[in-house]
């Protein structure tokens, strides 16, 4: 299973203790195509823009979207790149899963909580959830998928 994981960069790196459990819980459901999202050497400056211009960023990750399976993001801190990820994901007709914590004070946008038509075939799901529980979640929703393609 090829997942693609998204997080604030440039939009602020607070969260990024819960990208590093996020992306510690993807892994083991399979390959995590960016896992550089959650490293702690990568500031909001982004990657090394010396040796990757932002052109080489933006098309290497819109290729690694085309072949991912999954689209998990952590959607708490708002970013302009997550946000453009996901409408470019929702094109694909990718199954995409966004996590929010309201205990962060925010309100998501309409644009990622309205995707979701609530219905359970949807592909595009938004899930709210506490810190402490996230490993939880991203196993029923990776448990949901297995089943969904074992009966399929
Ligand atoms: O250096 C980068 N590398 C990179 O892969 N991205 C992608 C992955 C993240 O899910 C998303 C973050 O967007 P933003 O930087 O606008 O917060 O964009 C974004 C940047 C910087 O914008």
């Amino acid at each position: 299973m090829r997942i693609y994981f998204c997080g604030s960069i440039r939009g602020g790196r607070q969260d990024l203790a819960i990208y590093q459990r996020i992306v510690q819980k993807l892994q083991t459901f399979g390959k995590v195509l960016t896992e550089h999202v959650s490293h702690s050497d990568i500031s909001e400056k982004g990657e090394d823009a010396a040796l990757k211009g932002d052109k080489e960023i933006h098309d290497r990750d819109v290729e690694w979207l085309v072949t991912a399976d999954v689209i998990v993001a952590e959607v708490t801190q708002p970013s302009l790149g997550v946000g453009y990820e996901l409408g470019r994901a929702v094109a694909m007709h990718k199954k995409i899963l966004c996590l929010f914590r309201p205990s962060s004070g925010r309100v998501l946008s309409a644009m990622i909580r309205g995707a979701d038509s609530g219905s359970q075939s949807s592909l595009f799901k938004v899930q709210d959830y506490t810190e402490d529980e996230v490993e939880r979640v991203l196993q029923d929703y990776f448990s949901g998928l297995s089943t969904n393609t074992d009966t399929q």
